[in-house]
């Protein structure tokens, strides 16, 4: 596997001031501190041309504006190098993603809030409308924003039987935008959509597999990457610019959507979080999770 590109800006920063016992300034020579962990990392392999991609934001990869920026560069990238394919995972052993960073949406400024929202369209579209074959290598749980990615990718591995999945947004008092139900339909189809969503249910793995809502299930993470890899090898022989133009074809509805609506799409979002009853909700949710 060859590191292709690598999203973090290494520090410049050789030396460090200090203050000393008579409180003047001195100048101490010192190490290059470590740079920071990429929050998203980047693999390709040189022989098949696939990218795996590894979502790295510990504890449980909430998805905050600097991470969605890192993936839709890498997506970006990706793009530009003509990949053969991209395997979505996790560095984390029990989460694959917990979703949208619930504190990006919590007592946030408006420029952040907006920030944020426009950087998760375009983070998506960028996934969802990608030239190349994706997959979700779903190594841990994923709930809401962690789903939305998955259903966006065009195929489904999950390590189980003890991860769980979907959209739980009802269960939060939120509603999950038109185009996260689109990429729900997609895959599940109405009825079950209806069902899923309005419950704000979170599927086990097996139960996931049996609705459909992942596509094949492993029991562990080296696996999923190998199944990843199967699904991918399949359009080796397919032309790439005839399936691309396929997938855009059969995707045309959620592309259009986030194409036509991104402005009335923002404001949905901001009247809706900045609602004070909202705002309560997810001090409680956040609360809750961190009591646990
Ligand atoms: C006409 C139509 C109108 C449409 C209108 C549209 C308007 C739009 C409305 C807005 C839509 C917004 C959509 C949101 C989608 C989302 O993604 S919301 C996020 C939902 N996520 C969750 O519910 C998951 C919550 N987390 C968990 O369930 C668990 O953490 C876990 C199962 C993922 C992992 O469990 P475990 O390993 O035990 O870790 P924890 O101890 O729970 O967590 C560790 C640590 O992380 C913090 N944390 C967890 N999740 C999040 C998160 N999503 N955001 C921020 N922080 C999170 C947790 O609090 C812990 O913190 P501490 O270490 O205790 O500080």
């Amino acid at each position: 596997m060859a590191v292709v590109f690598r999203t973090c800006k290494s520090l410049s920063k050789n030396a460090i001031f200090t203050r000393g016992i008579s409180s003047s300034l001195r100048l101490h020579s010192q190490k290059p501190p470590t740079p920071p962990e990429p929050l998203v990392n980047v693999d390709v392999d040189d022989k098949s041309g696939v990218a795996v991609v590894t979502l790295n934001r510990p504890p449980v990869n909430s998805l905050n504006t600097p991470l969605l920026s890192e993936l839709k560069n890498i997506i970006k990238g990706l793009e530009d190098n003509k990949s053969r394919g991209m395997i979505l995972t996790s560095s984390s052993e029990t989460v694959f993603s917990a979703g949208l960073d619930l504190m990006e949406m919590y007592n946030a400024p408006k420029d952040k809030l907006s920030a944020f929202w426009t950087t998760l369209q375009s983070t998506w579209l960028a996934l969802y409308r990608s030239s190349f074959p994706t997959v979700a290598a779903i190594n841990g749980h994923a709930p809401a924003g962690g789903c939305l990615l998955s259903l966006s990718c065009e195929y489904r591995v999950m390590v189980g039987p003890k991860f769980s999945i979907g959209l739980n947004e009802t269960q939060l008092g939120i509603v999950a935008p038109p185009w996260f139900v689109i990429c729900m339909r997609d895959v599940l189809g109405h009825r079950q959509t209806e069902m899923a969503l309005t419950s704000g249910r979170m599927f086990s793995a097996p139960e996931a597999l049996k609705l459909g809502l992942i596509d094949a299930m492993v029991t562990n993470k080296a696996e999923a990457i190998t199944e990843a890899q199967k699904f991918i090898a399949q359009f080796a022989k397919i032309p790439p610019l005839a399936r691309k133009l396929t997938k855009e074809s059969v995707r045309q509805e959620g592309i259009k959507y986030m194409e036509d609506n991104m402005i009335d799409d923002l404001q949905m979002f901001m009247d809706l979080v900045t609602q004070e009853k909202i705002q309560k909700g997810i001090g409680l949710y956040l609360a809750s999770l961190k009591k646990k």
